[in-house]
C-alpha cells in the first residue's frame, strides 16, 4: 500500500558535475522504506551518505532514479515542511531564544503564534529541555543544542527525519544519552528516521535496518536487518544479539574499506 511507505527510492544516481571531472557519488541505489522505520546509512567517508540524505530532503536533485516520500517528490515535501533535518552543527540562531528557534520552522509555515508556542513547549518538553525555554544558543551544552535542533525539525510534525551525524562532535556519555533520547522520541512521534553515522554501535543500538554503503562510486553494499526487541535500551548493549550484530556490521563494514 503505497501510504504506508515512507520513502521510495529506484535506481537512483547522483553525479557532482565538476569543471574538471564528474564524480559520481551514487550510483544504482535503490531502497524502501516503510513509515515509521529507523533505517541507519553506514560506510566509508565518501561512499554518499550526506549525499543520500541530501538527496531525500531536497537539497540535491538526482542524476538519474527517482525518489518519492509518501508518494511526493522530496520537493513537495519539503516545501509543505514534511521534512525535518538535523546536521552535526545545530546551527541554532543565536538572537532568539530556544524556544523561538524551536518554533521557527512553524512560524516560516504561517502558523498563528499561541499554536507555534504550544508545539514548542511540547518539543521541549519531549527532547528533555524543560527550563530552558527562554535560554539563549550560547548558554547551552553541545547535547543541549543538538536537542533544540531535533525539537525545531519535528516541529511541523514532518513524515521524515534526516540526521547527519547529529552525535559525532558530541562526547560518549552525552552521546549515549542523546541516542536513547532519540529511541524514545522515534517510538513516541512515529517518524520515519534516516541516520547517517560512522559507529557501527550506534546503528545497532537505534535501527529496523542498517544500510552498508560502499565508495567510489557510492552504492549499497549490504542491507542488515536488526530485529533487536523494542524498546531499545542502553541495555540492549547487553544482548548477545547485539554484538553478534555489530560484529556482523563491522564485517560488512571492512568490505567497503577495501574500495578506499
Ligand atoms: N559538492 C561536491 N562537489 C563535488 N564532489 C562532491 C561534493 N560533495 C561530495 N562530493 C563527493 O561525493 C562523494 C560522496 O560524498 P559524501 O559527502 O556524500 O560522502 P559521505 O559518505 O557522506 O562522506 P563522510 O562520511 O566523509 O561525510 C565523495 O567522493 C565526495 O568527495
Amino acid at each position: 500500500m503505497v501510504d504506508e511507505l515512507s520513502a521510495e527510492i529506484r535506481d537512483l544516481s547522483l553525479v557532482y558535475k565538476g569543471r574538471h571531472q564528474n564524480v559520481t557519488a551514487l550510483s544504482e541505489v535503490s531502497l524502501s522504506m516503510e513509515q515509521g522505520e529507523f533505517v541507519s546509512l553506514i560506510g566509508p567517508s565518501g561512499c554518499g551518505k550526506s549525499t543520500l540524505l541530501r538527496v531525500l530532503g531536497d537539497l540535491l536533485s538526482p542524476s538519474g532514479g527517482t525518489v518519492t516520500i509518501k508518494g511526493r517528490t522530496p520537493r513537495a515535501e519539503r516545501l509543505d515542511r514534511r521534512i525535518g533535518f538535523v546536521f552535526q552543527e545545530a546551527a541554532l540562531l543565536e538572537w532568539r531564544s530556544v524556544l523561538d528557534n524551536i518554533a521557527l520552522p512553524l512560524e516560516l509555515h504561517g502558523a498563528p503564534r499561541k499554536l507555534r508556542e504550544a508545539k514548542a513547549r511540547e518539543l521541549i518538553e519531549l527532547v528533555g529541555l524543560t527550563g530552558f525555554e527562554a535560554a539563549w544558543p550560547r548558554q547551552l551544552s553541545g547535547g543541549m543544542r543538538q536537542r533544540a535542533a531535533i525539537a525545531r525539525a519535528l516541529s511541523t510534525e514532518p513524515d521524515l527525519l534526516l540526521l547527519d551525524e547529529p552525535f559525532g562532535a558530541l562526547d560518549q556519555i552525552t552521546r549515549d544519552r542523546l541516542n536513547m533520547e532519540l529511541a524514545r522520541i522515534h517510538e513516541v512521534t512515529g517518524v520515519s528516521v534516516v541516520l547517517v553515522t560512522h559507529s557501527i554501535r550506534e546503528a545497532v543500538l537505534l535501527s529496523d535496518r542498517i544500510v552498508v554503503m560502499t565508495p567510489r562510486p557510492g552504492r549499497i553494499e549490504r542491507i542488515l536487518d536488526d530485529p533487536l526487541p523494542r524498546p531499545r535500551s542502553l541495555g540492549t548493549r547487553l544482548l548477545p544479539e547485539y554484538e553478534d550484530l555489530v560484529r556482523n556490521g563491522s564485517r560488512e563494514l571492512e568490505k567497503g574499506y577495501a574500495n578506499v
